[in-house]
């Protein structure tokens, strides 16, 4: 008989949390998941990824974007969005997917506990805040946080929920608004940027630095950029945003240069905290940095051997895909079952309209390591599939070395970005060639044969350079 209630309690359901449970109870562990009544499946479900890929769906969806190129730019499905349309979509993938890990966790033999969970000692979790205001505590031999973050708030700015909105709240606008500033251009920023200026509302976002996503391929940022602004989209990069008032019908927003923008909405997405400060971590023997994050070892396990942290809590690269591996992985450490370590190679898909997706190196990054590389590029507009799906913009980058051949990056930009990079993970994971691309025959009409036409075009430009070298 164990001393515990429980071999594992996960504290949190998003991505983390479900497979840390979910490779737990797969042992034969006996498994509890704290988390409050309307937030089964995490931020995750509720308010971050899917809500925000279901809305940009419908957006691409209803506005008829991807189609204007075959029928003209007047071209939409429905001519008077609205806010209702948009959430209708998004409200019901979100309740569908709440029962996917209801249904997942119940047939695991994983308890659902509802309410916010509190360390009162390292292995004991107090749950408050059930439905029916029950409580309760819970012991268990292991432990692991997985309770992600929120948007940050600065102390400065009123945030009203009706005009100046946090990424949360953005989704409970009552209209689609005509005017709107986005105050930060990270991911989440960009993201929704987009969507809006897709619905047909004048965006300005406000970057205090002077680039946005530096982690990408500039090249592919700048035709980002370059569709954002023909979407109405104002870029204020280098400025800070200093103040936001509130009228009855407007806002302002000034900027540290003396620059006053008005608009009808406001969105901050200017970062995410630690969901920490209720978590009684004085109680377990652990301790937060100022962002809220807890840190780890290279198994997710914080200072406390017996407590794990995974997911967003933890920070970079804070993604569902990774929060999802890194539960499986906390689990499988706390009972001592064998399992690789992840991939060091992974993706990254940005679900701009148009979505971005890489891996792998870029080109800056061989620069600077003095690797030398040679780039191999497909326009859509030159593929039969991208004709047909009036896509003009799209392309595909690939780089390669011209050492060995070996494929060292992929880029792309455009209709099914984020899918479409996974074969060029799977070929780098494997340590194959460009020649392999060569030598594949793919599906015709196909975006996928864009890989032949880039490998084709950085083979062509390897050779050339043989040849001179030869001569
Ligand atoms: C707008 C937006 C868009 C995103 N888009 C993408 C995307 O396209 N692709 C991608 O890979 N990632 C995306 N992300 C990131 C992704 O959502 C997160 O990486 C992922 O949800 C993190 O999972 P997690 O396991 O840390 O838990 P989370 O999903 O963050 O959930 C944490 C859970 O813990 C619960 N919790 C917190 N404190 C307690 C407590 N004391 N007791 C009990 N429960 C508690 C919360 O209620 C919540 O349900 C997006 C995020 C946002 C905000
Ligand atoms: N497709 C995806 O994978 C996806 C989508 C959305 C979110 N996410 C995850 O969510 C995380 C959080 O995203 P985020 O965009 O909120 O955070 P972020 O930290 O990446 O970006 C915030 C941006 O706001 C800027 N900023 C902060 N204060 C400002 C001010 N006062 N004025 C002007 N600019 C200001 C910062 O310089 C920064 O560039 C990301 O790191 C990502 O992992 C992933």
């Amino acid at each position: 008989m164990s001393a515990y209630d429980y071999d594992l309690i996960v504290i949190g359901s998003g991505p983390g949390g479900q497979k840390a449970a979910i490779a737990a109870a797969k042992l034969g562990k006996r498994v509890a998941v704290v988390d409050r009544h309307d937030m089964v499946g995490g931020v995750c479900v509720n308010t971050g990824t899917i809500p925000s890929k279901t809305l940009r769906e419908a957006v691409h969806y209803l506005t008829g974007m991807s189609q204007r190129e075959l029928y003209g730019a007047s071209y939409r499905v429905k001519q008077d969005i609205t806010i209702a349309d948009l959430m209708a979509r998004t409200q019901h993938v979100i309740g569908r997917e709440v029962e996917v890990v209801r249904a997942q966790l119940m047939r695991n033999g994983v308890h659902l506990v509802s309410g916010l969970g509190r360390f009162t000692d390292p292995h004991t979790v107090a749950v408050e805040g059930g439905p029916r205001g029950e409580r309760t505590s819970l012991t268990g031999e292991y432990v692991v946080i997985a309770t992600g973050t929120r948007p940050a708030r600065p102390p400065e700015v009123d945030f009203d929920e009706a005009r100046v909105l946090d990424s949360d709240e953005i989704l409970s606008l009552d209209r689609i608004p005509s005017s709107l500033v986005v105050v930060g251009a990270g991911v989440i920023g960009i993201e929704y940027a987009s969507m809006f200026a897709a619905l047909g509302c004048r965006v300005t976002v406000v970057e205090q630095r002077e680039r946005m996503l530096e982690f990408c391929d500039p090249e592919i940022v700048e035709s980002l950029k370059f569709h954002l602004r023909d979407l109405a989209v104002t870029f204020r990069f280098g400025e800070k945003v200093v103040d936001v008032a509130v009228g009855e019908h407007a806002t302002v927003t000034s900027l540290a240069s003396g620059k006053r923008i008005p608009a009808e909405a406001v969105m901050y997405s200017a970062g995410r905290q630690g969901m920490t400060d209720a978590l009684g971590l004085e109680h377990a023997g652990l301790t937060a940095d100022k962002r809220g994050r807890l840190a780890v070892d290279d198994h997710y396990r914080t200072e406390v051997p017996h407590i794990y942290a995974v997911g967003d809590v933890i920070g970079f690269p804070a993604l569902a895909a990774t929060s999802m591996d890194q539960g499986r992985l906390a689990a499988y450490h706390a009972f001592g079952e064998p399992a690789n370590e992840l991939a060091a190679l992974q993706p990254i898909g940005i679900y701009t309209i148009p979505e971005i997706s890489y891996c792998g190196a870029t080109e800056a990054e061989l620069t600077s390591s003095s690797i030398p590389y040679e780039i191999g590029t497909a326009r859509y507009r030159e593929l039969a599939r991208g004709q047909i799906a009036g896509d003009s913009y799209g392309m595909l980058k690939l780089l390669v070395s011209t050492e060995d051949r070996k494929l060292l990056g992929v880029h792309v930009f455009g209709t099914g970005a984020t899918d479409l990079v996974h074969i060029g993970q799977a070929v780098m994971g494997c340590g194959g060639t460009v020649d392999y691309l060569v030598d594949t025959v793919f599906n015709y009409p196909t975006l996928s044969e864009a890989y032949k036409v880039a490998a084709l075009d950085a083979t062509n430009k390897i050779r050339a350079l043989a040849r001179f070298t030869t001569t």
